[in-house]
């Protein structure tokens, strides 16, 4: 966000706060940012459809599916024809690519197609430089680094400079990882952060960018994909680790209830603010962290926003281990090697077992939640809050 932006929705925020009764809405807000928010254009995206053609080396399968997605999705908006059956494997992957970006606006799927072909192009140019093993890493993600070594698909958030909060673009990578991971050939997940957070949540400028059918259409779009998203953590199917190197905020808190184990460092620590914020628990949150820690203590955090140390979440059974962060990365992934190497095949069935009798509750409270945070979304309370962040007058 520019300096510009952030003076004109102050200025936005100002002017509520001089006249109560003025009604500051979302479409408001996007007046101001969305305008300032880079865009690519048709001609940088017929560009970009013409560089595709002149790659030298395959970008392989998996970003050809992305980049068809990606076009797909920009040029016809989200899926809507049918699925093709079960043997028709080319087409079903096509499909499933483009159908995972849910509704993610053409004018998104546009510049994320361009900055796609744009990182292409110049790791095509740098690609004599490239690390020995570097063909481990998965391309394609622009916020994501994903490798898969040692039996082990590592997600990490790389998007430090803003806390790893998670942009609209991110919440479909995420997906899109943890979809591939559920299908390779490594045995354990695990969700890391780059750099000094693990995540700041939901990224606060994602509500400032309003499709046509105004601040409504955002929210329904917003529940769907949450849906999907946390979904995805639901029925996630082999062993899911978090090591949470840094402080942890919102959906990046809630989540953790979905994983198996949670190795943190003594480094982070926990805060779901949605009171502040106007909102509402996420992440299956309003049922895994009663039961987790016992109906008071998730009041005390989820209700009120009250922010856990490591070994407060670690005693409340949210964390399944603490480490110094001086030794955190060593001690954390020489465990973690050794666990993936234990039968696979045991592995997700125990993770199986244990997460069948809980599913369909699961999917029912991730459901609700979504339906609630639909409504929090177009709240004063809300709109106000997040105003508040973006004027920079409010700091957790
Ligand atoms: C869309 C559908 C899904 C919705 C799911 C809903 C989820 C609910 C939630 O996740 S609620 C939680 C939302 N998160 C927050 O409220 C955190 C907001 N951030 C902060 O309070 C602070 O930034 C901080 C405490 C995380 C870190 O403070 P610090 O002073 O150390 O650093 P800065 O504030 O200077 O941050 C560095 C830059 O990062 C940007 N940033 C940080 N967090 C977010 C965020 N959540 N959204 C957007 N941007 C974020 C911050 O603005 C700085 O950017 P700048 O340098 O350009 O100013």
């Amino acid at each position: 966000m520019t300096e510009f932006s952030r003076r004109l929705v102050r200025r936005c925020w100002l002017s509520a706060v001089q006249n109560p009764l003025q009604v500051i809405s979302f479409p408001a807000l996007q007046l101001h940012v969305s305008g300032t928010a880079m865009r690519a254009s048709q001609e940088d995206f017929e560009n970009a459809m013409n560089q595709v053609k002149l790659l030298k080396k395959d970008p392989g399968n998996e970003v050809k599916l992305k980049l068809y997605a990606l076009y797909k999705q920009a040029t016809e908006g989200p899926c809507s024809i049918p699925k093709p059956g079960v043997f028709d494997l080319t087409n079903k992957a096509k499909w499933d690519a483009w159908n995972v970006l849910g509704n993610l606006p053409k004018e998104t799927a546009r510049q994320n197609y361009v900055d796609l072909v744009s990182s292409l192009t110049s790791s095509s140019k740098s690609s004599s430089q490239a690390k020995p093993g570097a063909d481990r890493e998965r391309q394609g993600y622009e916020n994501l680094v994903v490798t898969s070594e040692d039996g082990i698909t590592k997600i990490m958030l790389n998007r430090p400079i803003k806390k790893n909060a998670i942009s609209t673009q991110m919440y479909h990578e995420i997906m899109l990882a943890l979809k591939t991971a559920s299908k390779d050939d490594s045995t354990i997940t695990v969700l890391t952060g780059n750099g000094d957070y693990y995540c700041s949540g939901n990224d606060l400028t994602n509500f400032t960018d309003i499709p046509a059918g105004g601040v409504e259409e955002k929210a329904k779009n917003s529940a769907l994909m949450l849906r999907d998203f946390v979904g995805c953590f639901i029925d996630f199917p082999k062993p899911l680790i978090a090591v949470v190197n840094g402080p942890a905020v919102g959906i990046g808190v809630t989540t953790l209830g979905l994983f198996d184990v949670v190795y943190a460092s003594d480094k982070a620590t926990f805060h779901t603010p949605f009171g502040h914020l106007g909102l509402s628990p996420e992440g299956c949150s309003s049922y895994t962290f009663p039961k987790i820690m016992g109906p008071a203590k998730a009041a005390e955090m989820l209700i009120f926003g009250k922010k856990l140390t490591a070994r407060e979440a670690c005693a409340q059974g949210l964390v399944t281990e603490v480490f110094p962060d001086s030794i955190f990365q060593k001690e954390v992934w020489t465990r973690l090697k050794a666990y993936s190497k234990l039968p696979p095949n045991a592995m997700r069935v125990s993770k199986q077992v244990i997460r069948n009798t809980e599913k369909e509750k699961l999917h029912a409270v991730n459901a609700e939640e979504c339906r609630v945070l639909r409504e929090r979304w177009m709240s004063d309370e809300c709109i106000n809050a997040a105003m508040n962040f973006l004027s920079r007058r409010a700091k957790l």
